[in-house]
């Protein structure tokens, strides 16, 4: 049969080079209203973007800015205000509420070492430039999305900012000329970190710095059990309002695992006492102080259990003191199309300048919507339902203005900016496009919905259906039938939204079709779909996507003959399973960091929780290995159907990866050499999980494009 898929190398990286020179953005803010001397209002518009910069082998931080003129309700005229600007070196920057002072926390070598400097930046001159690293009051400034912060007090006066608590240095027993303040014997004492990507951050602080006396003091009353992040000025600035986790027993991996034990604090800057604002039997994160400084919103979901669920969205009034939940958890989706908020954190800013009203951009099946949020009532409106497809990303809302990211799979992101229309009005958003970006038009997408056969209901969360995106090339010859690359999702409790995605955009253009499909279990289907998976993985999600792709084989536009699998983690696991379970199905098989075999995976990753609950049981930091238990995680592993396996199959490992540890994709290789089936594994030292490090993202892209292409003999 004739085919029509790029093989030549050189062809398939000039392909990926000139892709990957879309940039996504990843931050905006609002600058204060300015009124010109006609009297027209304006505000600028500050913007960073991310872009792979494949010749320095790094991915490149920019900023841009624009100019908004508007009368408080739409946009009258924008553009940008000048080009480009790499940013290097900020670790993190904040503007003052006021807009007229600017904080950078920036790291810099100095001969030879890492140093971190705070600095105040009024109009044009750097007004302060404080050592952190010499001033030795706390460890490295936290500058993740998990714990980091960097925010003005309302008065302008203070910066808070998140760092690891100062350790004494620790000498060997046999130092000759020990030096004062040194632990000795200390030297090798293991810390506990909270896992993938956030290794070496262990103890949180929080800190704050008086800006006139540049003087740094770790705040004091946080109780000793607990680890802050997320943290903000109270009211007045009497207090800081943080997110604690509780890190007793022992810490767990935090990321993509919004269900670790939290709960909302406050801590008075006077007396130092720390009061707790939540239950404190659930997980909360992303707490968001209304303008009026009167409540705070938050999302709040179950501790343990799935990974990622359908969230609470909570609010907490600062003057009653009291919590009321505003958005419940959604079983199944509504009538009205809305499936509930699965978010683990909301934008920096989401409030309405009313603070009536909340913003959320989350999954609803397989889009990405804008969900605006009546506090008071808590009705839910969608403000993208009936905009075209594809992915809305909140950036940021102020005094109305809302800064989004949209995207879809033939479209790279863009900028724009709209009103939000005043509360009560049923107004559609008249979108300004600020940057727009190259659609792609060789390629086409659909959602497609399915619904599995009765045998594979599921008996105690019976009539779920679930999605799949198809992406195919446009152009298709005569006679010609597309090979087909099927793409389950990791989690498994994640999904993949119509918005831009690298990989899937290039295997598009080179020829192949591409099915991603959300299994039941995926998030933004109602939380009955997520909780239907646990203890059925291996199963219900293996199946799910086999019914996907034999569905769409029938329409007969793809040939039977050239279908591959790829998936990482999670996706990992359906992948090696479908080949075990479906040996002569699936013609090659790429897997990164997949999960192997969950028995012997529970003792070495950064969330043994994951393990127990995706295999049905509970789990408690107090479990003991459990034979039973163990015989059914191995009985839901691929490793069980390995024998079965025929498809070659490429595995991509990071060395540093804490999540799915690289031990499972080697325990997988060893098992396939020992069956000589194919196998090729590709090693990323100084990689993690997502193996997203440039060199490693676009070695593992050209590595699996030319997989496919030898192994579906195109
Ligand atoms: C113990 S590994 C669990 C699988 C992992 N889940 C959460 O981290 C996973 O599938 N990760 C996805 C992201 O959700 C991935 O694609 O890496």
């Amino acid at each position: 049969m004739e085919s029509q898929v790029m093989t030549n190398p050189e062809d398939i990286s000039k392909l990926y080079r000139e892709l990957s020179l879309f940039p996504s953005l990843t931050r905006a803010d609002v600058g204060p209203v300015i009124t010109s001397q006609y009297g027209g209002k304006y505000s600028n518009i500050y913007t960073e973007w991310s872009q792979r910069d494949l010749e320095r082998n790094e991915n490149v931080k920019f900023c841009r800015q624009y100019i908004v003129f508007h009368d408080d309700k739409s946009v009258v005229y924008s553009g940008p205000s000048g080009n480009c600007t790499e940013i290097k070196g900020e670790l993190l920057s904040k503007d003052s509420p006021s807009g007229d002072m600017k904080a950078v926390v920036r790291e810099s070598i100095i001969k030879g070492e890492d140093k971190q400097f705070l600095e105040i930046w009024s109009k044009n001159i750097k007004v302060k430039s404080i050592n952190l690293t010499a001033l030795k009051k706390h460890g490295k400034v936290y500058e993740d999305d998990q714990f980091g912060c960097l925010v003005w007090s309302h008065s302008e006066t203070h910066l808070l900012y998140v760092a690891e608590r100062k350790r004494l240095k620790a000498e060997s027993f046999f130092q000759v000329w020990p030096s004062k303040h040194t632990l000795k014997g200390e030297q090798f004492v293991f810390y506990e970190d909270w896992g993938e990507t956030l290794v070496s951050k262990s103890s949180p602080v929080l800190c704050v710095l008086d800006i006139e006396g540049s003087n740094v003091s770790v705040l004091e009353g946080v109780p000793d059990n607990i680890s802050p992040g997320q943290a903000f000025w109270a009211p007045s600035d009497t207090g800081v309002v943080f997110v604690g986790w509780w890190h007793e027993p022992f810490r767990l991996g935090l990321k993509y695992s919004p269900n670790r034990r939290s709960s909302l604090f406050y801590v008075d800057l006077t007396g130092g006492q720390c009061e707790q604002l939540s239950s404190g039997s659930s997980a909360v994160c992303s707490p968001k102080l209304s303008p009026d400084q009167c409540r705070i919103i938050y999302l709040e979901c179950a501790v343990y259990g799935p990974h990622q669920q359908c969230s609470r969205l909570c609010m907490y009034d600062w003057y009653t003191k009291r919590t009321s939940v505003v958005v419940d958890v959604v079983k199944r989706p509504r009538e009205d199309g809305f499936a509930g908020i699965y978010s683990s954190s909301l934008s920096p800013l989401c409030w309405s300048a009313d603070s009536q009203r909340i913003l959320v951009s989350c999954p609803q099946g397989s889009r990405k919507d804008l969900l605006l949020v009546e506090t008071t009532t808590g009705s839910v409106t969608s403000l993208t339902s009936k905009s075209p497809g594809g992915s809305w990303s909140l950036l940021t809302i102020e005094r109305n203005l809302m800064v989004v990211s949209w995207s879809s799979p033939n479209c790279p992101p863009s900028l724009r900016v709209g009103f939000l229309p005043l509360g009560g009005s049923r107004e559609e958003v008249d979108w300004v496009v600020l940057e727009d970006s190259q659609t792609q038009p060789d390629i086409d997408w659909q959602i497609l919905n399915f619904t599995p056969p009765p045998e594979q209901d599921n008996s105690q969360y019976p009539g779920l259906d679930f999605d799949a995106l198809l992406l195919k090339p446009k152009d298709v010859k005569e006679g010609v039938k597309l090979p087909l690359i099927v793409t389950p999702h990791g989690g498994p409790h994640s999904v993949i939204v119509a918005d831009w995605l690298l990989s899937s955009s290039v295997l598009c253009r080179m020829g192949f079709a591409i099915l991603l499909v959300n299994y039941r279990g995926s998030i933004g289907y109602g939380q009955d779909s997520i909780l239907s998976l646990p203890g059925n993985v291996g199963t219900q999600d293996v199946k799910d996507v086999q019914f996907a792709v034999e569905s769409v084989l029938r329409g007969g536009a793809f040939d039977e003959q050239k279908v591959a699998v790829a998936g990482g983690s999670h996706g990992g696991f359906v992948a090696c399973h479908l080949i075990g379970q479906y040996p002569e199905f699936y013609k090659a098989c790429v897997a990164r960091n997949p999960v192997i075999n969950l028995a012997s995976m529970i003792g070495s990753t950064d969330i043994p929780d994951w393990c127990m609950v995706e295999a049905g049981y509970n789990y408690s930091t107090d479990c003991l290995p459990d034979p039973a238990v163990w015989e059914q995680m191995l009985n839901k592993s691929p490793i069980k159907h390995v024998k079965q396996v025929k498809t070659p199959v490429l595995l991509t490992l990071g060395e540093d990866d804490k999540r799915v540890p690289p031990k499972q994709g080697i325990e997988y290789y060893r098992a396939l050499k020992a069956l000589q089936v194919p196998v090729r594994l590709l090693w990323y030292p100084g990689n993690n999980h997502s193996l997203s490090k440039v060199d490693a993202e676009s070695d593992g892209f050209m590595n699996i494009a030319l997989w496919m292409t030898q192994h579906l003999s195109l």
